[in-house]
């Protein structure tokens, strides 16, 4: 079977800063990776270029056994919330739909029937089926993060990437949060970045630290030989239990 993801001797540079340097890196299909790791280690460099929205300077992506242009649509991206523009008005039912856009469209495109089913299905399964109306800015952290994840599976993606999906939610939320994407993470890739270390406990298949580069991988949270100067002590203490 194809690798989900490929990535070899991948460098990120910006100008003369070093964010990722000489990664590499196979995820399987199936798994559930979960990257974590400091404050500007290049965890959202390395998404990035995984999903084309920045070059890489060295190395190679590949995805699915293909080269990145070829995938397009294979690949949804769960953004962080924070990086999402709240003010701008739409509904829910139009953000997820918006998901269905093919990459290139003319001036006019006509969502189709199917378009509209997968869209009805998708507010099902997230259990959002009654906020269609709503306008997206109007709703909860944990009400917003479900939309999000419904528009990037619209495109019925094979791998499924979000960049911390739990941040900034509460206790209840986050909980939803965990069971969708249990429930996903049993049909598709996911490759997630977090800090969430409830969620990474519980549900990563593999672990990578990232400081520029990987410093570990592994299917379970490390104990201290491993100098990551990020949160060890709570890691730790986690790990104990
Ligand atoms: N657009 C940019 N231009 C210049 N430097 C950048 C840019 N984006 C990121 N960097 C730098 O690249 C490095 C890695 O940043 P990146 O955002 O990938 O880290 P991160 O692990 O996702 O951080 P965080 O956990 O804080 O989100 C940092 O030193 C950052 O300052």
């Amino acid at each position: 079977m194809e690798k989900a993801l490929r990535l070899s001797e991948v460098t990120i540079n910006y100008h003369t800063q070093i964010a990722v340097q000489n990664v590499s890196l196979t995820v399987d299909q199936g798994e559930f990776l979960v990257i974590t790791g400091p404050n500007g280690g290049g965890k959202s460099s390395l998404i990035k270029a995984i999903l084309s929205l920045i070059p890489v300077t060295k190395g190679t992506i590949e995805i699915l056994g293909k080269q990145q242009s070829e995938v397009k649509g294979k690949i949804g991206y769960v953004p962080q919330q924070t990086h999402f523009d709240h003010s701008f008005p739409i509904t829910v039912r139009d953000a997820i739909l918006m998901g269905r856009l093919p990459s290139k469209i003319g001036w006019f495109y006509r969502y189709s029937q199917t378009d509209h089913e997968v869209v009805n299905d998708l507010l099902e399964q997230m259990n959002i089926a009654g906020l269609a109306k709503r306008q997206l800015n109007e709703l909860s952290g944990g009400q917003k993060q479900k939309v999000l994840i419904a528009r990037a599976l619209s495109s019925k993606p094979e791998v499924l990437i979000l960049d911390e999906p739990t941040a900034s939610l509460d206790v209840k939320a986050k909980a939803q949060i965990y069971d969708i994407l249990k429930t996903l993470s049993q049909s598709m890739t996911i490759v997630m970045i977090s800090h969430d270390e409830q969620l990474i406990a519980r549900y990563a298949s593999t672990i990578v630290f990232l400081n520029k580069e990987i410093l570990y991988k592994g299917t379970e949270l490390p104990h201290s030989p491993f100098n990551l100067g990020f949160g060890l002590s709570s890691m730790e203490a986690l790990h104990e239990h």
